[in-house]
């Protein structure tokens, strides 16, 4: 059979035709095989490289942890076991309790936080969070605790008036149940147990300066009674448990204290003079202003604490600074460190507001050797600069504003 006669047959030359067909479509799917082999290879590079990119900061991470160089915690000194004493601290999120815990984790010694966080805040400690010497615990001291400590500050409890008379029943619980707790957690463990008592067991005082052995002018039943009378039974308690069952206690009497991590918004005097100043609002001066207050720096009070703590002194001490001033003086001192135009207000007195307060420091100055060094301005200007900084961290989310007391004459002026 010629070539010529294959072509004319039709049946081989549509054989041909089909054939011819399939290698083509086999040709098309080859190269559409071969570019989506390409695509695939780019596409799988690009993931790697993105990954890599994720994945690169996290091996730094990893890197920086094994040479040990992870989070920083200020110094902390070297004890040995027998001297690394183990201490709670009720409290020590709040303003002073926070300080006492820098103090004690500096000073070598195993800290254990307890806080409720009702005014205490964990930003006060998360420095020392991860720290193998510290550590915290979200508990309410109206709850009992088992743990085992060497020593116990017992600092929980509300402390600023607004504070504590915002829920009265609960400040009453905290400084007799929660007493009640620690000192049966003193008891068990053999721990000695210093309680923060306050320069409000002298009430509205008719002796002045205020020695330890005043009894002072309470009103049992006025608004500042959850508090003052709350601490007065605490320390009877404290005495108690001392003469019944042998605990090691110890009572600071704490006068009016201030310095950073104070709330900007608690209400107290020296937190409302700096903001209202630092916002240009006015200084609310409840009543005339004539009635005095004494302040002392927060790390001359925990060095105070810890004086006492290890002390042979088991009867009452006063802490605090004798310098007295009014509230209007205290108002025009804060205004001018702070350099603001604020005017000062007089809005009407709160009820039951002491007239004078001043402390009686001889018992520790010649029993502890201890007294405050740190001057009023110069303490002043630290917190001034520690709300400065707050305020401008807190610019974009919220506005703090000074906390009034509630007066006799409600509701409160506009200023
Ligand atoms: O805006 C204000 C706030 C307060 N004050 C006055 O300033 C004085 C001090 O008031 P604070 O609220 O700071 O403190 P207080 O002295 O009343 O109570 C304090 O006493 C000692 C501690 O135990 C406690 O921290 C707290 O109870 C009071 O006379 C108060 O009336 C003002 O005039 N204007």
């Amino acid at each position: 059979m010629t070539l010529g006669s294959l072509v004319t047959n039709p049946r081989i030359m549509k054989a041909l035709i089909v054939l011819a067909l399939l290698a083509y479509i086999v040709s098309v799917w080859g190269n559409l095989k071969s570019i989506r082999m390409v695509n695939d290879e780019e596409q799988s590079k690009k993931i790697k490289r993105s990954v890599e990119e994720v994945i690169a900061p996290l091996w730094d991470k990893i890197h920086e942890l094994e040479l040990g160089t992870g989070p920083k915690y200020p110094p902390v000194k070297f004890l040995s076991e027998k001297d690394r004493k183990r201490i709670l601290i009720t409290g020590g999120a709040g303003f002073v309790g926070s300080h006492l815990a820098d103090k004690l984790m500096m000073d070598g010694y195993e800290v254990t936080v307890v806080d409720n966080f009702f005014t205490g805040r964990r930003r006060n400690v998360d420095h020392w969070l991860g720290h193998g010497n510290f550590e915290l615990i979200n508990h309410d001291v109206v709850e009992p605790l088992f743990i085992e400590v060497d020593q116990i500050y017992h600092l929980a409890s509300p402390a600023s008036p607004p504070n504590y008379m915002y829920n009265p029943i609960k400040t009453l619980k905290t400084n007799t149940i929660g007493t009640l707790n620690m000192l049966g957690l003193a008891k068990r463990v053999g721990a000695r147990l210093l309680f923060a008592s306050t320069s409000e067991v002298y009430g509205d005082p008719e002796q002045h300066p205020q020695p330890e052995s005043y009894w002072g002018n309470v009103n049992p039943i006025g608004p500042r009674a959850c508090y003052d009378e709350g601490k007065r039974v605490a320390e009877t308690m404290c005495y108690a448990y001392q003469k019944q069952e042998g605990v090691d206690v110890r009572v600071a009497r704490i006068f009016n204290t201030f310095g950073p991590r104070m709330h900007m918004d608690d209400g107290r005097v020296v937190s409302n003079f700096i903001l209202q100043a630092l916002q240009g609002q006015p200084l609310t001066v409840y009543g005339s202003g004539s009635h005095t207050r004494s302040f002392q720096y927060v790390s001359d009070l925990v060095n105070g604490l810890v004086a006492l703590m290890n002390s042979n002194v088991s009867s009452p001490v006063n802490l605090g600074n004798p310098e007295e001033h009014s509230i209007m003086e205290f108002a025009t001192i804060i205004r001018d460190l702070v350099g603001s135009k604020s005017r000062i207000a007089n809005l009407p007195e709160v009820p039951d507001d002491p007239q004078r307060r001043n402390p009686a420091i001889e018992k520790a100055e010649r029993l502890l050797g201890w007294r405050p060094v740190v001057p009023l301005h110069e303490g002043l200007n630290r917190t001034i600069a520690y709300f400065r900084r707050e305020l401008q961290l807190q610019a974009d989310e919220y506005r703090p504003r000074a906390r009034l007391a509630r007066t006799r004459h409600q509701p409160l002026h506009r200023l």
